[in-house]
């Protein structure tokens, strides 16, 4: 069934690829601080994520959040991932409670667990034939300042779903690039999203029934060192793309 979804980082690179595969399944709403340069179908509503006015305005009719708006820069500086990563997540999960939105799914990062690819680890852990695997039900291990904004919007939503009920999936996102895996870059291949798997995952955090969930978002990639367990099992995630199948820009191995 179509669910009302609102769209936070709309305009951004996994706004594109969830709208690119989902434009015609959901009723969607969109929010970003930059508006539109290009087209949309869809309502498109310029606000900030830290005005809490506009933030409840918009979830308005709402059964869905996915909030993906924030600050993306591993590099960024705290007072950015302060103000638009932790202050702005804030600030959607209370509207959210307030307006009675049923879930929200808060796009966290691969590096809220940066810190666990050590010196040790590494390269090894990138590689197909290294049996490390994180699950999820590890503690958080940032590895910059970015990774302890996304690793505290995991918390707060631990907070809106424990004390107020709210169904919350924090997707722990790998390396989301268009067309194909990135190219010498062992750890990118390890964590690819293809923008296919991309949609398919959020389509699933919209349709399915949880309590509060960590799941990583990664395609179905032969090196990975993130389990898939729980997106398959929770959400019922069924990936299409492994990056193994690809040499350099070309698929090599046709899909399934
Ligand atoms: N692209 C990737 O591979 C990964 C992305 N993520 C997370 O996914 C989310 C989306 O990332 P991308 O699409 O790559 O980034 P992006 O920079 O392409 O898109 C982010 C969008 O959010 C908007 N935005 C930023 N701050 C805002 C604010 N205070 N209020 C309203 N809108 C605001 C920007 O205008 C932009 O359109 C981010 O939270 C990022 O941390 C996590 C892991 C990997
Ligand atoms: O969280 C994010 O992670 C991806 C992958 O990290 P990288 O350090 O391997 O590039 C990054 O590209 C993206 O910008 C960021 O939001």
């Amino acid at each position: 069934m179509a669910q009302s979804v609102l769209l936070t980082g709309a305009a951004g690179r996994v706004g594109d690829a969830i709208l690119g595969g989902l434009a015609d399944d959901h009723e969607w709403r969109l929010l970003d601080r930059d508006p539109p340069t290009e087209d949309y179908p869809d309502e498109f509503i310029v606000a900030d994520i830290t005005d809490d006015e506009a933030v409840r305005d918009a979830m308005e009719g709402i059964d869905v959040v996915i909030h993906l708006a924030g600050d993306p820069r591993p590099e960024a500086p705290w007072k950015s991932v302060l103000n638009n990563n932790i202050d702005g997540t804030q600030t959607v999960f209370e509207a959210a409670v307030d307006t009675g939105v049923e879930k929200v799914v808060f796009a966290s990062s691969n590096h809220a667990v940066g810190s666990y690819e050590t010196d040790e680890r590494t390269p090894d852990m990138y590689r197909s034939d290294d049996d490390y695997l994180l699950d999820g039900t590890e503690l958080p291990r940032p590895s910059n300042l970015y990774g302890v904004s996304k690793a505290a919007g995991e918390t707060i939503g631990r907070y809106y779903h424990d004390e107020y009920d709210l169904s919350v999936v924090c997707v722990r996102i790998g390396n989301l690039t268009k067309g194909h895996p990135p190219i010498d870059y062992e750890r990118g291949q390890a964590m690819w999203l293809s923008y296919r798997d991309c949609a398919h995952l959020f389509d699933r955090c919209i349709r399915a029934d949880y309590d509060y969930e960590i799941v990583y978002g990664i395609s179905d990639n032969d090196r990975k060192y993130y389990s898939l367990e729980r997106a398959r099992e929770v959400l019922d995630y069924d990936p299409r793309d492994n990056s193994a199948h690809y040499d350099g820009e070309d698929q090599v191995v046709p899909e399934r």
